[in-house]
Formats: C-alpha cells, structure tokens, sequence
C-alpha cells in the first residue's frame, strides 16, 4: 500500500514521516493552513531521500505558476488538485515530474486519462478532513490511484477495505489542528497501513 503523508511544513515531522516508512510527503503551494512558500519547500524537499517522492500540491494555479513553484522548489512530482483541463496536465509534462491528478469522486477516475501518473480520489473539500462515502468508489477508478478525504489512524483499515485503493493520502488525519502535524499520529497512520498491507 503506498503512502502520502500531505501538508508538511516542519523538518521534524518530514523526518518522521521519511522514518516511519512514507512514500510520498505533500508539499502544499497554494492557499492553505498549511501552504508553504516554494523556498520553503525547498529547504523540506532537502532532507528527503530520493526513494521519497516529494510532490508539490497546487489547486487552480496556472501552469506557469505551478512550473516556476516546482522548479524552485525541486519536488519531483506535481499534484493538480480539483478540475484542472487536461491541457494543464500536457503542459507539464515536459517538467519530467510524476504528474497526480486530485478530484472528487464525480471526476473521470482513470488514472492516466490526463495523462497523470498517479490519481487521487479525495472528498469533496480538499484538506477538510471530512469522512466520505469511501465504499461508493469501490471498482470505479483504475490504475494507480490513492484514496484521501478523512482518513486518521483508527479509520484507515476499515477505508481501504471499503474502497480496495492502491494507496492512501493523509493531511488532517494526522494534525492536532490544521496544519498542525503530529508526529504520534504520522507513525500511528503508516503502523496501521503498513499493519494491513
Ligand atoms: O491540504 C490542504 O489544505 C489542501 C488545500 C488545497 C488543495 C489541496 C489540499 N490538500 C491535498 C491533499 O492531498 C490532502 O492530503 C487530501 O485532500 C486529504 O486531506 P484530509 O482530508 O485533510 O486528509
């Protein structure tokens, strides 16, 4: 099962989440509690081993934007969240990083149908928190895709057998308040993951 730990700004809760086994650590650039400027991402996106994947996270900036953000900021993968056209997708896919795709469960849930490497389906209100009806999903999306949208440490077993994900994404799951990360419950979140798989 892999594992996305979204909404890092601390070099102590990176470690942990690098430590504790994480996959992949989200960077968040746009407007946020917990957006971080891309010199800031920058100097997090530093202490991350390269089998890490580093992925900036954008909702509705323009291409141009978001390509100068993850240049400065060197992260190696690019999240669009929300209903970004499929030409954003075409216009970064000479930046060489792996592309994510972020929508809800209304979207078209093929991975790659933008183009995208990795999918994630999310609730309605990214970054919320909020639980989802996570078993409606269940067979729809294809390919790789992660689950996110409410996920904590005591709900993320029943999650995924509920929607059958290749991974998960977590941010207020493991927060004390937004963005507030947690380290207790970043190790508890992939324990319990890695428990599972
Ligand atoms: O986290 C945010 O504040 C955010 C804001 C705008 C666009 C995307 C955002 N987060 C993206 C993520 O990948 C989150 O991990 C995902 O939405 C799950 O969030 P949560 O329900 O808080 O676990």
């Amino acid at each position: 099962m892999y594992v996305k730990i979204c909404g890092l700004s601390e070099p102590e809760h990176v470690a942990t989440a690098v430590e504790a086994g994480a996959d992949a650590i989200g960077f968040v650039m746009t407007r946020s509690p917990r957006r971080v400027t891309p010199e800031r991402a920058a100097e997090l996106a530093a202490l991350v081993p390269g089998h890490v994947l580093t992925v900036g996270v954008f909702r509705g900036e323009h291409p141009d934007a978001v390509r100068a953000a993850a240049l400065t900021s060197g992260v190696r993968g690019v999240q669009l969240h929300g209903r970004h056209p499929h030409g954003d997708f075409t216009a970064l896919k000479d930046l060489g990083r792996c592309l994510v795709r972020a929508v809800d469960a209304e979207a078209d849930l093929r991975c790659g149908a933008y183009d995208e490497d990795l999918l994630i389906v999310d609730a309605p209100h990214a970054g919320s928190g909020q639980p989802w009806d996570w078993a409606a999903v269940r067979g729809r999306p294809s390919g790789r895709w992660m689950l996110a949208g409410g996920l904590t440490p005591a709900n993320v077993t029943e999650a995924v057998a509920a929607a059958e994900p290749w991974g998960v994404d977590v941010s207020s799951g493991v927060e004390t308040s937004p963005g507030v990360k947690d380290p207790a419950l970043i190790r508890a979140f992939l324990e319990t993951v890695r428990r599972g798989a």
